[in-house]
């Protein structure tokens, strides 16, 4: 059973192939990334004639922050966070540095290509695999040091772009690890109730967190209609704090609302439920369904901060959130296993793990909500 981040899609190799389209060069959006109209679902806020609701803004500074984002977590399963302390610079040097990495000639940056079944590097999307179609966007993953993969993408000087991720990934553990506390807290839970945050946990667990991070690239599309940049998915995390330059284009969906675009703010990050902590919160954080348009005339770029447990610990329900009138409603699971779950069940993973299976099967998390259009 593997037990490192990186080993998790070993078994679920995917030949995803890397034959990119010049994304610059199109005029017109070639069949292979022309999508169904019922699988691109129309926005509704450009068709209703109601207004939706927007996803809740929280003000980290805002003495009744843990509260609001209790409900937030309930009720929609994201919201976006101001004064989280992020500095605006980082948050600029690292939408710099991954417009340099996707503004590269595509031989260069096929030089870090992710293998087919590893986790870091250069490619689509993994979840591509279950298309019938590509998707409009381009990624890279990084998992631990960007070291050798920023080797073959700069020879000359792999320090610069390293430097930036490195900075990055401390600052946002940190966030991950505040949000965290501030949203068990809202549950009554404390650090103190889960081993691997605890910081006496007497060497049982290694208590650090596995994180990964996700450069995304959207380049603007001659006919975004028809085109989708990243599927309807649920992170497999804990939680994901999401950076958007401001162009918008990620949408979560809500039952009654449909498609709700998260329109970027000016230094607000947005922060996703993942699955992880659905099972953690024994279904009272539900994981959001999420996805990215794109659009004529802006290139877009996101960079996804997915913050988990320590690869190899079970993750199961919290023993504080269950009895006898709510069963734990989830088998354990580790962040390792889960991936490999969701390699071969793609959105029908988190059902897969249920303790007392739907009577029709496994639930495709679609299936859940409302349908739009
Ligand atoms: C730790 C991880 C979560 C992720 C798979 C990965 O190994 C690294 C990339 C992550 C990402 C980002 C885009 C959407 C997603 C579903 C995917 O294909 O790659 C997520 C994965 C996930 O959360 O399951
Ligand atoms: O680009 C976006 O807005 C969404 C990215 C995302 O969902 C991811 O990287 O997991
Ligand atoms: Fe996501």
């Amino acid at each position: 059973m593997p037990s490192l981040l990186s080993d998790a899609f070993q078994a679920y190799p995917v030949e995803l192939h890397h034959k990119h389209v010049d994304f610059k060069s199109v005029k017109e959006l070639p069949e292979s990334y022309a999508w169904a109209p019922h699988q691109v679902e129309e926005n509704l806020s450009s068709v209703g004639s109601f207004s939706k609701e927007m996803v809740p803004i929280i003000d980290l500074d805002d003495p009744k922050a843990q509260n609001l984002i209790g409900h937030a977590c309930r009720t929609w399963g994201a919201f976006q966070v101001m004064n989280h302390g992020i500095p605006k610079q980082l948050l600029d040097k690292v939408e710099c540095a991954g417009r340099n990495l996707f503004s590269l000639p595509v031989q260069q940056k096929l030089r870090a290509s992710r293998s087919p079944d590893g986790v870091s590097g250069y490619g689509v999307a993994r979840i591509s695999s279950f298309f019938p179609k590509l998707m409009w966007s381009e990624g890279f993953t990084i998992v631990g040091s960007p070291l050798e993969h920023a080797r073959g993408l700069w020879p000359q000087d792999p320090g610069a772009f390293c430097d930036i991720i490195e900075e990055y990934q401390v600052e946002m553990k940190r966030l991950a690890r505040r949000l965290m506390r501030l949203m068990l807290g809202s549950l009554g839970v404390t650090e103190d109730d889960i081993n691997w945050m605890a910081d006496n946990n007497g060497g049982e667990f290694s208590t650090e967190a596995c994180d990964a991070l996700q450069l995304n690239s959207y380049p603007a599309c001659p006919d975004p209609d028809r085109a989708m940049g990243l599927a309807a998915h649920t992170d497999s995390t804990l939680l994901t704090i999401l950076y958007q330059n401001n162009t918008s284009g990620l949408q979560v969906l809500r039952e009654g609302d449909g498609w709700v675009t998260v329109p970027p703010l000016p230094s607000t990050l947005v922060v996703n439920v993942g699955d992880l902590l659905h099972i953690l919160s024994n279904g009272l954080f539900p994981s959001i369904l999420h996805r990215a348009v794109v659009n004529r005339t802006s290139h877009r770029l996101s960079v996804a901060y997915l913050y988990g447990p320590p690869s190899s610990v079970e993750i199961s329900p919290l023993k504080k959130l269950t009895g006898p009138a709510h069963p734990p409603l989830y088998r354990p699971v580790t962040w390792t296993e889960y991936l490999g779950t969701k390699a071969k069940h793609f959105n029908k993973a988190l059902s897969s793990v249920r303790l007392c299976v739907p009577i029709n099967g496994l639930l495709n998390v679609n299936d859940n909500v409302l349908k739009v259009g």
